[in-house]
C-alpha cells in the first residue's frame, strides 16, 4: 500500500472558497480554453462549459475556425476567439488577460500547432492546465517541459502518464517515476483513473469520490474545464486540482442513482456541478 492523504469532504472544507457576496464577473476569474480541431470542438464546448459552471466570471474559447459557430450556438455566455486556420490551431494569438488557461482537449497534433504551442509556452505567463495532445505533443519533445510556469497542472489518463513518463512494471514503479517527474519540473500531476490521485512533489493525494459512470468520452475534457475555472478564481494549483477532481467525482455519485452508469455522459457531470457544489456549503 502506498501512503497517500485521502480527498474526501473534511479535506475540502479547508479549502472550499465560499463565493463573496460583493463579488462581480470582473474578479471572478477569466479562464482561457485553448484546444478544438476539425471534429474536436465538442471537447472545447465541454471543458468551457464546464469552467463557466464551475464558478469562473468569464470563459474565453480559442478555437479553429470551423469551431466559431459551434461554440457561440453551444454555449452563448462563452467568448469566442478564433485563429487563422480553419480545421487546427496554428498560431495562438490574443489580446485578453486570463487568470488561468487549460490547453489541450481535442487540440489534435498537427505540426502547425506543435509549433505554435512551443511558442505559446516560450511567452507565456499564466497559470496553466495541460491535458490530451498538449500532454501528447509534450511527450514528444521533451525539453519544453522546461518552459511550463512553476505548478502547472498536468491531468494525463493512465496512457498519457506512460507516453510523459515511460512504461512502468508496477504500481509502486508508476508512482516512483511519477512522483520524480512531478519533482523534476515542479508541476502537479493529476493521474486520472479509477481512482485518480495527485502527486505533488512527494505528497501522494488519493480521491475518495466517483465511479465507473465516469468511463465516458468527454469526461476528462470536462475536468481540465472545472480545474481551470478553480485555478483562475484564485485557488492555489494544489487546492484547485484536489477540489476539482473532487467536485468531478461527486457528480458521478450524485447522478448515478437517476441516470444509472450506462446512460451518464460527460454533459451530466456538468449538469450536477451545482449539487457537487452545494454539498459544501
Ligand atoms: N467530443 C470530443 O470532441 C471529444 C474529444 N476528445 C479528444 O480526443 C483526443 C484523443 O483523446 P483520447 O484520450 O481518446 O486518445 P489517446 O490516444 O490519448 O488515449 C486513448 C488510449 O488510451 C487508453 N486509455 C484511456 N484511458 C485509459 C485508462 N483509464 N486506462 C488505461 N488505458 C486508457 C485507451 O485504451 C486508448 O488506447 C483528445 O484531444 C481528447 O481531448 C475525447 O476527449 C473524447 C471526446
Ligand atoms: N472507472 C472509473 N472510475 C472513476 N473514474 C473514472 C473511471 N473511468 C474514467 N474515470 C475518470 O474519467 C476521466 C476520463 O478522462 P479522459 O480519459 O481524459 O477522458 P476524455 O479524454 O474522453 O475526456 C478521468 O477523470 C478519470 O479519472
Ligand atoms: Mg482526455
Amino acid at each position: 500500500m502506498i501512503p497517500s492523504i485521502p480527498i474526501d469532504k473534511n479535506e475540502m472544507l479547508k479549502y472550499y472558497k465560499p463565493i463573496a457576496i460583493d463579488t462581480h464577473k470582473g474578479i471572478q476569474g477569466h479562464a482561457l480554453i485553448i484546444g478544438g480541431s476539425y471534429g474536436k470542438i465538442g471537447a472545447v464546448c465541454l471543458s468551457s462549459k464546464a469552467a463557466l459552471k464551475a464558478g469562473c466570471g468569464l470563459v474565453t474559447a480559442f478555437v479553429p475556425r470551423c469551431g466559431y459557430e459551434i461554440v457561440q450556438i453551444a454555449i452563448p455566455e462563452v467568448m469566442v476567439l478564433t485563429d487563422v486556420k480553419k480545421k487546427c490551431i496554428s498560431n495562438i494569438s490574443f489580446d485578453i488577460q486570463p487568470d488561468a488557461i487549460g490547453i489541450g482537449p481535442g487540440i489534435g497534433q498537427d505540426e502547425l500547432t506543435q509549433k505554435t504551442f512551443l511558442k505559446f509556452l516560450k511567452n507565456n505567463k499564466a497559470p496553466l492546465v495541460i491535458d490530451a495532445d498538449a500532454l501528447n505533443i509534450l511527450s514528444k519533445n521533451k525539453a519544453w517541459f522546461l518552459l511550463l510556469p512553476s505548478r502547472s497542472i498536468l491531468t494525463p489518463h493512465p496512457k498519457e502518464l506512460e507516453r510523459l513518463i515511460g512504461e512502468w512494471n508496477s504500481e509502486e514503479e508508476k508512482f516512483e517515476k511519477t512522483i520524480s517527474f512531478s519533482m523534476q519540473y515542479h508541476v502537479v500531476v493529476v493521474m486520472k483513473g479509477a481512482p485518480t490521485h495527485i502527486i505533488d512533489g512527494q505528497t501522494i493525494y488519493k480521491n475518495t469520490t466517483g465511479n465507473p459512470a465516469l468511463a465516458t468520452a468527454g469526461s476528462g475534457d470536462v475536468l481540465t474545464g472545472i480545474i481551470t475555472s478553480l485555478l483562475a478564481q484564485g485557488y492555489e494549483p494544489l487546492q484547485a486540482a484536489i477540489l476539482g477532481v473532487y467536485l468531478h467525482g461527486l457528480t458521478a455519485d450524485i447522478a448515478v442513482p437517476k441516470t444509472g452508469f450506462q446512460s451518464f455522459v460527460a454533459s451530466d457531470i456538468i449538469d450536477h456541478l451545482g449539487a457537487a457544489f452545494l454539498s459544501l456549503e
